[in-house]
């Protein structure tokens, strides 16, 4: 299939503070529907780099074009109706309610009312933030993580193809924070966006990224999906960078499929009720990390630990996606532990 054209494409951008180059000769081209994380350590870069995205900071040298269009040439209403922007502090307007708050971008861009406020129900609703109970209310009587949903409902309202995300969790708990970046995640609303994300979270970026730029003292490092820059880093930053975090992040990236395709034992799903253990299927793509969790889960509840627990694989046959496949916990870490010593001699 040929490429379409990139819904953003940044070429050569350059901006200094005084003498200090902050963001230097970064250059990528976004499809539509891809997330791009930027990631590094604090002061590398990321804000600036994101906010010229969107014209916050005017670059010193370099193109940002969106949909086509050099951003310089679009008009104000034209920029805010295509890029919505979420930054780490919210900054909700405090003397207006929930729903005002959602409906500025729309109100600037003289939206039907009407159409206004179906948009903002609609979006609170999507949000976990039922408009009969948060519509009215302001934002001091809410907490951080709804305030965090009101921010990405304002960022949607007008619902502009792209979306810049800055830190969007970085003020919450881990805790919230985990579970809000599982809704973000999974929000329909979320999936045909284009968007470019900031943070300095590793884990974070891994979960949510299809590409990870890792930027350095303004410098790109490595362009790539999480996969090549944890088996292929492109210098000793990237793979220091990870170092830390290196084996969970193998265990976020790996999918069962990736371990198991060698395996060529299993048995068609309609014998399993024989073998009672109908409960105990998961897909093929599912992660390492959670494939472990679900083993524990299991053995957790099935109350005998000295019986070893088997789950069965679906989808790893694909002239045949009903066969399963049986695993065990063992039998999971050898093939983990040896796909990834294949993957860092390749
Ligand atoms: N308006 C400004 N004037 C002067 N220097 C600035 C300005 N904005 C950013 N900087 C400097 O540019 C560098 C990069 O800042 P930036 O906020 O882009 O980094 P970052 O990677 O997003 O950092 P963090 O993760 O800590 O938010 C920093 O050294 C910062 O002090």
């Amino acid at each position: 299939m040929a490429p379409t054209s990139p819904v953003i494409e940044v070429r050569n951008l350059t901006r200094s503070y005084g003498a200090q180059p902050v963001v230097q000769d970064v250059s990528f081209a976004l499809q539509a529907g891809e997330t791009l994380v930027l990631l590094g350590p604090s002061g590398c870069g990321k804000t600036t780099l994101l906010r010229m995205l969107n014209r916050l900071v005017e670059p010193d040298t370099g193109t940002v074009h969106v949909n086509g269009q050099d951003v310089r040439q679009l008009p104000p209403e034209q920029l805010r109706r295509r890029i919505g922007y979420v930054i780490q502090q919210v900054g909700l307007l405090p003397h207006y309610t929930v729903a005002e708050n959602v409906a500025i971008v729309p109100r600037l861009l003289k939206a039907d009312e009407a159409q206004i406020t179906r948009r903002t129900e609609e979006l609170l609703t999507r949000l976990h933030l039922p408009p009969a109970r948060f519509a009215g209310q302001y934002p001091h009587q809410l907490s951080g993580g709804q305030q965090q949903r009101v921010g990405l409902a304002r960022a949607l309202a007008a619902d502009p193809p792209i979306i810049l995300l800055d830190e969007p969790f970085g003020a919450l708990d881990p805790i919230t924070r985990s579970s809000i970046r599982r809704e973000f995640r999974e929000l329909p609303e979320l999936r045909q966006k284009t968007m470019v994300l900031v943070t300095h979270d590793v884990q974070e970026a891994f979960e949510l990224a299809d590409r990870i730029l890792l930027l350095n003292h303004g410098q790109p490092q490595q362009l790539g999906t999480p996969r090549e820059l944890l088996f292929h880093p492109a210098n000793s930053f990237v793979r220091e960078f990870f170092a830390a975090d290196y084996l969970s992040l193998q265990l976020r990236v790996l999918r069962l499929h990736d371990v198991l395709s060698h395996q060529a034992s299993g048995i068609e799903k309609h014998s399993l009720n024989s073998l009672k253990s109908d409960s105990n299927i998961i897909p093929h793509t599912v992660s390492i990390q959670d494939a472990l969790q679900y083993f524990s889960s299991i053995s957790a509840s099935s109350g005998t630990p000295s019986t070893p627990s088997i789950i069965w694989v679906q989808g790893l046959d694909s002239a045949n996606p009903d066969r399963l496949v049986p695993l065990t916990y063992p039998a999971l870490m050898g093939a983990f532990a040896q796909t990834v010593q294949q993957l860092q001699t390749v």
